[in-house]
C-alpha cells in the first residue's frame, strides 16, 4: 500500500513514470492534467472552464482543481493506494490535500520530485509538440509553464522537504533507469 505524489516541471516525465510505478505497485494513477484533458475533449462544463487556462499554460483556479481532486479521492479505488501526478501545484492545493487526507485518516508515504534542467525540458516538450500536438506545447506557453513551476510549485516541494518525506530523483537518462530510481526511493521511504 503506497500513497505518493510525483512532482516535477513540465516535461520531466511525470506521466510516463507514473504509469510504470502504478503498474509495479498496483495502485491507481491520478493525473489532474489527464482528467482536465479528458473533460476538455468531452466538452463537459469542467472542460469548458479549464480549457482557456490550459491553452495559455496557466493553472486552472485552485477552487476548481481542488474540488475535482476531492471528488476523485472520494472514490473506492484509492483505498489500496494512489499516485497523484500534477497535484498539488500550489500551496493552497497542499492545504487542501492535507485536509482531504486528514479527514480520511491517512497520510502520504513519499513525495518524489523528478528533476531535469530547463534545456532538456524545453527540448522534450517541443518534441512532444511536434509528435502529439498538445495545444499547450508551444515555446511561449512552455516557457510560461516552466516559470509557473519555479514560482509556485517549488515552494510546494519545499513544504514536503520540511516534513521529511521528499525524495529527489534525477529524471535524466534512460526511462527504465529513472523508473528504477523512483522504485528505490519508494522502497526506502
Ligand atoms: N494541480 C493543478 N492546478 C491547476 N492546474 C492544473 C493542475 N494540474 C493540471 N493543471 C492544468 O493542466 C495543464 C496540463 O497539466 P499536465 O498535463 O500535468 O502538464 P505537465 O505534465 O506537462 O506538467 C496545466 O498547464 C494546467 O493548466
Ligand atoms: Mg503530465
Amino acid at each position: 500500500m503506497t500513497r505518493m505524489l510525483i512532482i516535477g516541471p513540465p516535461g520531466s516525465g511525470k506521466g510516463t513514470q507514473a504509469e510504470r510505478i502504478c503498474a509495479e505497485l498496483a495502485i491507481v494513477a491520478i493525473s489532474t492534467g489527464d482528467i482536465f484533458r479528458a473533460n476538455v475533449k468531452g466538452e463537459t462544463p469542467l472542460g469548458l472552464e479549464a480549457k482557456q487556462y490550459m491553452d495559455n499554460g496557466d493553472f486552472v483556479p485552485d477552487s476548481v482543481t481542488n474540488r475535482m481532486v476531492r471528488d476523485r479521492l472520494a472514490q473506492d479505488d484509492v483505498t489500496d493506494g494512489f499516485l497523484l501526478d500534477g497535484y498539488p501545484r500550489t500551496t493552497a492545493q497542499v492545504d487542501e490535500l492535507d485536509d482531504i487526507l486528514a479527514t480520511a485518516g491517512v497520510a502520504l508515504d513519499v513525495v518524489v520530485q523528478l528533476t531535469a534542467d530547463d534545456e532538456e525540458l524545453v527540448k522534450r516538450l517541443l518534441g512532444r509538440a511536434r509528435d502529439a500536438g498538445r495545444s499547450d506545447d508551444n515555446e511561449k506557453v512552455i516557457r510560461h509553464r516552466l516559470d509557473l513551476y519555479r514560482e509556485q510549485t517549488e515552494v510546494v516541494v519545499a513544504r514536503y522537504a520540511e516534513r521529511g518525506i521528499l525524495a529527489k530523483v534525477d529524471g535524466l537518462g534512460d526511462i527504465d533507469d529513472v523508473t528504477a530510481r523512483i522504485m528505490d526511493a519508494v522502497k526506502n521511504a
